[in-house]
């Protein structure tokens, strides 16, 4: 499992680390791991002596970071120089280093001899901010970062990319992007979710011993190979189809018959024994897939099943509402999606027995939470914790950064690690709600079925896709390999 920290959290384990430590002694440690991921990339490139580097440094401890990193990369060999952001300001302790190493420091608005290299960079080193910046960056700042980033060096971010919000994954104003992060001690919840996580470019964690001073329960979390496979059902030597769990889609209408089909292509790879279809579209999904056990009538008399779907494909009709009520009056696990999320009511919702799963994406948040698409996109994060809580069901919110979020108090946020820009692509989602549909029917619990099943069509995706444009019924016959790819 990765897991990410809030800036209160990491500072507090900072405190209780320090307390042990002779003074400095963390901020060698991040220095430490800071300059041999520097010598890597100039290494990659050509070689440490001799290379150029620029560090920009702020006026805190992310600045002093870099220019204790910055020491150790001149006493290789390299030309180093500090430019500051804030003139007369910086770290006194790593300025002391850097200048004792061989380096240079200077102030941001300074013409020095430095600004010729401009075009012959070898590595940019972002140390404006880390967990103590806020806001955007401010002018100054960028204007730096601007001139020194314009003629394409590398660039590595200090723990964040500088103007990044830490715990949200907000990008207020300007921020530095990066083509790697080193980061200490633990990943920051920026670092994985966009608008930030974008920013930040390839992720390097330096163990600066802080491990045992984080509490067991993260803000963020992210499921790794081993975390999906100890998830994904087996069946053992004595099931049934029926013990295996059937999964209900009510899903298509005349208008989108392709929706029934394409829910319940992800179903049918989803661990359930049986996939039965309610609705109009049955024609549509006995010709794609035989096995499916249809119904041309309401949810209510489709027969038994151990979770529902509805939503993808339903529209708003008198059929699209009553499937909807069917579904939500069982007792059993229910992902709502799609249409079936325009007919929600959170009253309704909230007085469940059982689980409800939504899975909204950016545009569908944005009309249950009464806000507008951009600002679900630019606030992740509290959009999906909100949604969850005024649902009192799991979320998962959908989008270049799929977040998964539950209505229980400290539980951490799932963030999906798989995916490619490819999956926004007509009809991926209803693949993927008729995936983790099957999942909860299997019996997993929610946030896990959600979780598990982003995770399975994220990587079916980068299969199916390759490198190339994806058609959404390709994800569904990929989830069989992405499937073994995990439990291998
Ligand atoms: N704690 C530890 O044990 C360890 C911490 N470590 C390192 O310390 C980092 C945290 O250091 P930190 O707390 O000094 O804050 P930091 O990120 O350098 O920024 C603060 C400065 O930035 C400025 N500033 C703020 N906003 C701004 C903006 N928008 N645009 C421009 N400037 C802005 C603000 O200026 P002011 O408001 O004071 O004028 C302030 O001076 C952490 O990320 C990690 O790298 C490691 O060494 C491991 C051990
Ligand atoms: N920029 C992106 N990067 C990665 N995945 C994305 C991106 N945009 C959308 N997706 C994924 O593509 C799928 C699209 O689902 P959805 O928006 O419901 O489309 P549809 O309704 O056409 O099926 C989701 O799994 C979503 O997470
Ligand atoms: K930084």
């Amino acid at each position: 499992m990765r897991t990410a920290y809030s800036v209160e959290t990491v500072r507090a384990a900072e405190q209780a680390l320090m307390a042990r430590l002779p003074e400095g002694a963390l901020m060698q440690r991040a220095a430490a791991g800071l300059a041999a991921a520097c010598a890597d990339l100039l290494r990659r490139a050509g070689r440490v002596y001799g290379s150029r580097v620029v560090l920009l440094v702020g006026t805190g401890d992310n600045g002093g970071d870099a220019l204790y990193a910055g020491a150790r990369l001149a006493r290789r060999g390299a030309g180093v120089v500090a430019v500051r952001a804030v003139p007369g300001r910086a770290h006194e302790g790593g300025s002391a280093a850097l200048l004792a190493a061989g380096g240079r420091v200077v102030d941001g608005g300074e013409s020095t001899t430095h600004q010729d290299w401009a075009g012959r960079i070898d590595l940019v080193v972002d140390a404006i901010t880390g967990i103590g910046g806020r806001g955007g960056l401010r002018p100054d700042a960028a204007g730096l970062v601007g001139r020194y980033t314009a003629h394409g060096a590398p660039v590595v971010a200090v723990d964040l990319p500088s103007g990044v919000e830490a715990d949200t994954g907000e990008v207020p104003g300007e921020a530095v992007r990066a083509d790697a992060t080193v980061t200490f001690g633990a990943y920051k919840p920026a670092l994985l979710v966009d608008p930030a996580a974008e920013r930040a470019g390839a992720l390097r964690l330096v163990d600066i011993g802080l491990g045992a001073e984080l509490p067991g329960v993260p803000d963020l979390e992210a499921l790794q190979y081993a975390d999906v496979a100890a998830l994904l059902p087996v069946p053992a030597a004595e099931s049934d189809k029926y013990r295996r769990g059937v999964v209900g889609i009510a899903a298509g209408s005349a208008r989108y018959p392709g929706a029934a089909v394409l829910a319940v292509s992800g179903a049918l790879r989803g661990g359930a024994g049986a996939v039965r279809y309610a609705g109009p579209g049955g024609a549509a999904v006995i010709a794609r897939h035989p096995e499916t056990l249809v119904h041309a009538g309401r949810p209510a008399r489709a027969g038994r099943v151990q979770a529902w779907v509805v939503g993808p494909g339903l529209g708003d009709g008198t059929d699209a509402v009553a499937a909807v009520s069917d579904i939500l009056a069982t007792d059993v696990p229910v992902l709502v999606d799609a249409d079936g999320l325009r007919l929600l009511d959170a009253e309704v919702v909230r007085a469940r027995t059982a689980p409800t799963v939504l899975t909204p994406h950016a545009g569908e948040a944005a009309a249950l939470l009464g806000a507008r698409r951009e600002e679900v996109e630019a606030g992740r994060l509290a959009a999906v914790r909100e949604l969850a809580a005024r649902f009192g069901a799991t979320v998962l919110l959908k989008g270049s950064t799929t977040l998964i979020a539950t209505d229980t108090p400290h539980t951490p946020v799932r963030v999906n690690p798989t995916g490619t820009g490819w999956l926004a692509t007509a009809g991926s989602g209803d693949v993927l709600s008729g995936l983790t549909g099957s999942l909860l029917a299997a019996g997993l619990a929610p946030l896990d079925a959600a979780s598990a099943g982003a995770y399975l069509h994220g990587l079916a995706a980068r299969r199916a896709a390759d490198g190339s444009p994806l058609a959404a019924l390709d994800v569904a016959d990929a989830i069989p390999a992405a499937w073994r790819d995990v439990r291998a």
